[in-house]
């Protein structure tokens, strides 16, 4: 079978590609056509006289294989190719089609070197990946599958069509089951999937078997505290345990702490996958704990949610999922809490307290500070997460008034009695 054949019996002029050009507007998107087509101005940049010019895709059928394929090469490229080369986030798509979505880069190189064919030679002995070269010709460009010794298996010159954006982004596409997970099931098999090569996915697996025999009745207040790094959770959900008498709880729990660094350097399907199963694991904790006291959860599903769906989208707030879209409904199958209080203050305050922490950042935390656009995707994200929604708090005020207005929103969401009371009550008899 033709390495390209997925591009190829009548998909391949259906399929539209789209190049993240540049981040801060739309990908550049175009098709495939026999016939040839003048450029675009904005096409005629990305496709402009200088440089040779390359697109690779990943594709197979083993979507862990996948993934791990497509961080490899992203990596890969990222330490091999010389200053002059270009790389950009390309993919390959049916316009609203979902899962339709061939992640994979679009290069362009300016060097004089070879350094950029030799990597695609050696990346193109992979049967899962799948290389074409553009070629101009005055106001024309064409595609063909790139071969180094000029041998293509089959030698179809297709000229770029520009085209326009499509309604849903392509980086929404894929989302469901690959960077959010909506049951248990779909997640738990994701680390199946990964035990031969990430023998760790096996001890998580035997948490979460073992942890899941609760379901939760009548208990305590479940509230779960919300917010990007550095917004005060820590700081609020301590004063809560105190002042509520709460258990205090955490995703992803405790037991799964010797794992997350691991995890955090997996590709997002595996990555996203681990923190989904954490959720569980702390699902069944608050159904425990909160049958003795409240509970103050420190993130939940809606960090796990918004991280990636914030990491997904590429480019621009207006390119996430649509206010209303199913990929904002929680899992049929998690625990719901009963409130949950999203913390916000403004950028300048968090960078204010991120340094004032003097921590190590993390990666993600890091790309934060400079990422303004990741930053208010993910803000954004947590907003548009429907049952249930947060509620934003304002966190910019001092601890104790922050803690304040919180009590105060507990007492009028959930008719709680603080510690003050003397001892907590289960809402429910309120109800
Ligand atoms: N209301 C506040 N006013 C001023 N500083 C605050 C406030 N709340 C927390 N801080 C300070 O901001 C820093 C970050 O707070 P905290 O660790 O509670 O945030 P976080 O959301 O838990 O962060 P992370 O998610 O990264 O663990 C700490 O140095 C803390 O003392
Ligand atoms: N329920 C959760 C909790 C966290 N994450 C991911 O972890 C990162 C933030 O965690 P901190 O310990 O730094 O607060 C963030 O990148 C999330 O991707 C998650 O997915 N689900």
């Amino acid at each position: 079978m033709l390495k390209t054949a997925m591009f190829r019996g009548g998909q391949l002029c259906s399929r539209v590609f789209a190049v993240e050009f540049d981040l801060r507007t739309e990908p550049l998107y175009f098709t495939l056509s026999s016939n040839p087509q003048v450029l675009h101005h904005a096409h005629q940049q990305l496709f402009g006289d200088e440089g040779k010019l390359f697109s690779l895709h990943v594709h197979c059928d083993n979507r862990t294989e996948k993934a791990r394929t497509h961080a490899e090469i992203k990596h890969k490229l990222s330490v091999t190719l010389s200053r002059d080369c270009d790389v950009f986030e390309a993919s390959s798509f049916i316009p609203d089609v979902k899962n339709s979505v061939v992640k994979g880069f679009f290069i362009r190189d300016k060097s004089t070197t070879t350094l950029s064919e030799d990597m695609l030679k050696t990346l193109q002995q992979s049967k899962s990946v799948c290389v074409f070269s553009y070629k101009r010709e005055g106001q024309y460009c064409w595609q063909e599958l790139w071969s180094p010794v000029n041998q293509v298996e089959e030698s179809v010159r297709q000229y770029i069509t520009p085209a326009a954006a499509a309604e849903h982004h392509p980086s929404t596409l894929n989302i469901r089951n690959s960077d959010v997970f909506y049951c248990m099931k779909e997640a738990y098999e994701v680390l199946q999937e990964c035990t031969d090569i990430i023998p760790e996915s096996k001890e998580v697996l035997k948490l979460v078997d073992e942890q899941l025999e609760t379901s939760r009745g009548d208990g305590f207040p479940v509230i779960v505290i919300e917010g990007l790094d550095a917004t005060g959770k820590t700081t609020l959900t301590e004063a809560l345990r105190e002042s509520l008498n709460a258990t205090l709880l955490k995703s992803p729990p405790q037991c799964l702490a010797p794992f997350r660094q691991r995890f955090d350097s997996e590709p997002p399907l595996i990555r996203r996958a681990f923190y989904a199963l954490g959720n569980y694991i702390t699902a069944a904790h608050i159904g425990k704990e909160s049958l003795r006291a409240p509970v103050i959860v420190d993130r939940y599903w809606h960090s796990t949610a918004a991280y990636a769906i914030a990491t997904a989208v590429g480019g621009r707030v207006e390119n996430l999922p649509k206010p209303g879209s199913e990929l904002y409904q929680w899992p049929e199958d998690l625990l719901k809490p009963n409130l949950v209080l999203l913390l916000t203050v403004s950028p300048e305050e968090r960078l204010r307290r991120l340094r004032g922490r003097g921590q190590d950042k993390t990666v993600e935390e890091a790309e934060l500070e400079i990422n303004q656009l990741f930053r208010l995707k993910v803000e954004e994200a947590y907003k548009r997460i429907q049952n249930p929604a947060c509620i934003i708090v304002d966190a910019s005020p001092s601890p104790q008034e922050v803690l304040q207005q919180v009590q105060h929103l507990i007492r009028n969401k959930m008719s709680l009695v603080t510690r003050q009371d003397k001892k907590p009550c289960n809402p429910s008899t309120h109800h």
